[in-house]
Parts: C-alpha cells; sequence; structure tokens
C-alpha cells in the first residue's frame, strides 16, 4: 500500500526547509567570550591549510572557529556549518525506501555533506513525538539522538539530510561539531562519492524508530532491521505490517549464503524511474512547502524540474577474502581482531568528545582502502612473524634486536587487548543507555594505547628492514627446522631483496 501510494505522489510529503536547527523549549545557547576556543593558525598565502586546515586546534577537536576570534579572519576554512558549506545533493525517489539523497557532484573523502537541521526537542518530546507520530500513521522517522538528553526532528521543519536513507554499508558518517557552543550534526563522506550515488549513514546509534524497519539497504552485511543497535529499537515492541516491504513479514527476503544477497535487486529497486527525479538546485529551497502543520514558508522556492537519470553508481560490496598460498604465514586471528577493534574505535570516535581524532593509521583504520575500480577489497591484518626473519640472520645482536622489538610489540597488543576488555562492560552499557556516555578519559586511554602499539610496530619494522639490509643470512644447516618454510619473510631473505 505505501509502496503504491509513494509511486503516485512525485513530491515528498510537506515540511519546511530549514538550514539552522530550530529551539523550540529552550534557548539556543549564547557562547561566551571564556568558551571561545582560539586556535593557532595564521593564514598564511603560500599554504592554503594553514588557515584552519586539518592542522588546526579547533580542526582537531571538531569545534568550528568563532569568527572575529580567529586570526585567519576570512580565510578561515573552519567555519562549514555557520557557512553552510555544502555539497551538491539532490533528492530522489527510490523503490521501496522512499525518498533518498544523491550526491549531485564528486564529493570527496572527509568531506562535509550536509547539515542534520531539525527542531531540537528534549529526549522526553522525542519520545511523545515518536509515538504521536506513528499514531499519525507516519511511517518514516526523523528523530536523530543528539545525545542522552536531545534529539534532532526533523519531521516537519528539516534540512536535505532529513532525506539520508540508512545503509549497512555506508558512504557517509555523522559526526558531532560545537558550533559556538551548540552541538550540531554534520553528515560526512566516508570516502569519495562520484556524482548521482545515492549518500547513506548508518541509523545505528542515532537512531529514534519507533517501529521496526525492515532494512532494504542490500549491503552484504545488513543487520536486517533499521537502527537495530539503537534504543529506540530496543523499546519498540512491534513490526509495522501492511503491503509495504518494508513492514511485511512475509516479503522480506531471506539469505541461505552471501550469493544470495541482493545486489542485483537492489540495483533495480534503487534506480528512479525517469519521471521520479527531483532537481535541488544548489541544495537550497528545492521544495514547495504546501499547506501542512507548518505553515509559515522562508525558503526560496524553485521549480521541481524532472530529469532522467540513466544509472545510479552503488555500493555493492564485492570483498571476497583473497586466500593466497602464503596468507597462512600471516596471524589469521588478525582480521577478527582489526574488525573488532574497528568498531570499536569507530563507538568511540562517533559517541565521545573524542570521535574525530584521525586515527586513521595501521590497524586501527575503520576505513577500508578504495581502489579506483571502484571496488574495496577485504584486507586481513598481517602480522610479520618476526622470529622466522630473525632465525635467518647471522648476526646474534639482530636476532636479539628483533626480538626486544617483538616483544614490546606484543606487549602494546596485550595492553590494547586488556583495555579493550576494560572498555568492552562501559560499551554494552552504553548501547543499552545513553548516546554519550564513553568517558573521555577511556577514549583517551585507547587512543594512547593505540599509538603505543603502532609506535612499537613501526620499530619492529624499522628493526627487522635495517637487520635485512645490514646483516648477513645465516647458513640453511644452522637454522632450527620449525625456522623452515616457504614463506614470504623467507622467499624475502633468499631473494635478498
Ligand atoms: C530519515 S528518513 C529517510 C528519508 C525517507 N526515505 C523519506 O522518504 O523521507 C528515514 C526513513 O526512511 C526509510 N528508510 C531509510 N533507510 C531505509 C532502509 N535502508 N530500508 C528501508 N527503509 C529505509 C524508513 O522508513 C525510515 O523511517
Amino acid at each position: 500500500m505505501r509502496a503504491a501510494m509513494d509511486q503516485l505522489s512525485d513530491t515528498p510529503p510537506p515540511f519546511k526547509l530549514i538550514e539552522r536547527n530550530e529551539f523550540s523549549y529552550r534557548k539556543h545557547i549564547k557562547q561566551k567570550e571564556k568558551d571561545v576556543n582560539v586556535c593557532l593558525c595564521q593564514y598564511d598565502v603560500t599554504d592554503p591549510d594553514s588557515a584552519c586546515g586539518e592542522r588546526c586546534l579547533n580542526v582537531l577537536t571538531s569545534t568550528e572557529c568563532t569568527p572575529g576570534y580567529c586570526a585567519c579572519d576570512n580565510y578561515c576554512k573552519n567555519q562549514k556549518f555557520q557557512k553552510c558549506e555544502y555539497a551538491k545533493v539532490r533528492v530522489f525517489k527510490t523503490e521501496g525506501r522512499g525518498w533518498g539523497l544523491l550526491a549531485d557532484e564528486n564529493i570527496k573523502a572527509g568531506q562535509f555533506v550536509i547539515e542534520y537541521c531539525g527542531e531540537i526537542i528534549s529526549s522526553k518530546e522525542a519520545r511523545r513525538r515518536s509515538q504521536a507520530y506513528e499514531t499519525e500513521g507516519l511511517k518514516d522517522a526523523y528523530i536523530f539522538n543528539l545525545n542522552s538528553q536531545e534529539s534532532i526532528d526533523a519531521t516537519r521543519k528539516g534540512s536535505l539530510a532529513r532525506f539520508i536513507n540508512h545503509s549497512c554499508q555506508p558512504k557517509c558518517e555523522t559526526r558531532k561539531w560545537n558550533v559556538l557552543g551548540e552541538v550540531r550534526v554534520g553528515i560526512f563522506a566516508k570516502q569519495d562519492i562520484p556524482a548521482g550515488t545515492e549518500l547513506s549513514y548508518d541509523y545505528n546509534f542515532e537512531w529514534f524508530g519507533g517501529a521496526k524497519i525492515r532494512c532494504l539497504c542490500g549491503a552484504p552485511c545488513c543487520s536486517g532491521f533499521l537502527g537495530a543497535k539503537s534504543r529506540g529499537f530496543q523499546e519498540a515492541t512491534h513490526l509495522w505490517e501492511d503491503d509495504d516491504d518494508r513492514y511485511s513479514v512475509e516479503n522480506v527476503p531471506l539469505y541461505d549464503s552471501e550469493d544470495d544477497e541482493p545486489a542485483k535487486k537492489f540495483l533495480q529497486a534503487i534506480v528512479p524511474s525517469k519521471d521520479m527525479m527531483i532537481t535541488a538546485k544548489e541544495n537550497k529551497g528545492f521544495l514547495r512547502i504546501t499547506d501542512g502543520p507548518v505553515s509559515a514558508v522562508d525558503t526560496q522556492l524553485v521549480p521541481i524540474s524532472v530529469e532522467p537519470l540513466s544509472s545510479i553508481p552503488m555500493e555493492i560490496d564485492e570483498a571476497k577474502s583473497e586466500t593466497r598460498e602464503d596468507d597462512n604465514m600471516y596471524s589469521q586471528n588478525a582480521h577478527q581482531s582489526f574488525m573488532r577493534k574497528s568498531a570499536m574505535i569507530s563507538r568511540i570516535r562517533s559517541n565521545s568528545a573524542c570521535r574525530n581524532y584521525h586515527i586513521e593509521s595501521g590497524p586501527l583504520s575503520k576505513t577500508l582502502p578504495h581502489y579506483s575500480g571502484g571496488k574495496s577489497k577485504s584486507h586481513a591484518r598481517k602480522e610479520v612473524n618476526a622470529r622466522l626473519i630473525g632465525e635467518h640472520l647471522a648476526s646474534a645482536e639482530a636476532r636479539e634486536e628483533i626480538y626486544a622489538f617483538e616483544e614490546t610489540t606484543k606487549q602494546a597488543a596485550s595492553r590494547l587487548d586488556s583495555l579493550y576488555d576494560e572498555i568492552r562492560p562501559a560499551i554494552e552499557e552504553h548501547e543499552r543507555d545513553t548516546q554519550d556516555s564513553v568517558s573521555t578519559s577511556f577514549a583517551e586511554k585507547w587512543i594512547e594505547a593505540s599509538c603505543c602499539k603502532l609506535k612499537a610496530e613501526f620499530d619492529l619494522y624499522c628493526a627487522i628492514i635495517k637487520n635485512i639490509a645490514c646483516t648477513p643470512r645465516r647458513a640453511r644447516d644452522d637454522i632450527s627446522p620449525q625456522g623452515e618454510g616457504t614463506t614470504d619473510e623467507i622467499k624475502f631473505l633468499e631473494n635478498g631483496q
């Protein structure tokens, strides 16, 4: 029924387009001078990044510079929320998932795409409204949990970010920024996004949905429901069921294996029909607001134009672990550990004040490499067998050096593991309870231990490379039997490369 009705309508249900959060139950915070964070950037004409680029202290702490308090003045690049520096996007019609949002230009990894704007309401009011909307029969939910006390409701008033659908394998992620004393939510690209691609983020931690909704994102790793890990989901007690695929149990496809994944079906479903496209020029004021719950219209109105869309690139995970013969010389547990820790750091990053520290290198990076051919590969983290390499070196001193660094690396890894065990209860509690209860001190400990591990690994690899380059090999007969094998390390040593 819902799907059929969606097909008949060529504009989304009315809402008021806003580019600033609206505060109905409390006043907007007025930033006091003592609370202004002043960065140390000085604009240097030869280095555009000097004006509050990635190295800016405020950027590093997810805080926008306050106009009048930044030495870079008009050159300051760290006022993206305040200046609404959005990427070009447009609304389009999906089949089965209502309306969605497309990139209307190429978007770079890390780029600010758009702010999730709406009405700032208390959590209590969010619960009340969520039930009221459901009673009204509104099935699309637009309430975003800002923290344990407040939510953003984009149901009646919101930015175009309200059209971004959920995906379990999303192109974007949400980040909270401190802007002039208020917390604001931005949608940021997790990877390069070509024009024409549907934008998506993972609703899991911010979802305030009412009924349980079947997820139709089509990702191989799909969790089955929208926001399955969120508080709203835990509280939801029912599945909406009618003729809409999303709410109907019978229509939910079941997959026995990864081969049954709905990639092809999803591709068909996602491509909107020719006459269902809406173009939003410059991502501003694209919709006519009709008589609805909110009557005042203060947005710029532009005509809705209809455009054909030949194809929408979409993300299909073709990642299959590439198993090579020589893979067994590396630790196979490392991949699991990598995924577990990546999820961990991802949560800390997205839910605590420290979420935007850029810990991207090494085993903790949650971003899989992106290849120009558009395919992401699933990479098992490979650990070098230092002991085996040491066995092949003639110098006892070289061997000892490598073994010492290997020991330090093990200790750093074990410290990180025990920290993980220490943090896990807090995370589990956090998932059941509020969105922002992971303390900064936990996050800091985690970051520190991660850095120690990275440094230990770096030192170990340096020692290995140095000793391989400068130390003669041992005669084959001197090498203990367990040191023998056909691993890459041995080939590497034998070829003297
Ligand atoms: C914030 S709105 C997104 C825009 C919405 N599609 C629309 O038409 O306005 C969230 C709603 O979109 C739908 N939705 C988003 N992602 C979905 C998905 N992966 N599978 C099924 N429905 C989805 C659900 O109805 C959800 O309540």
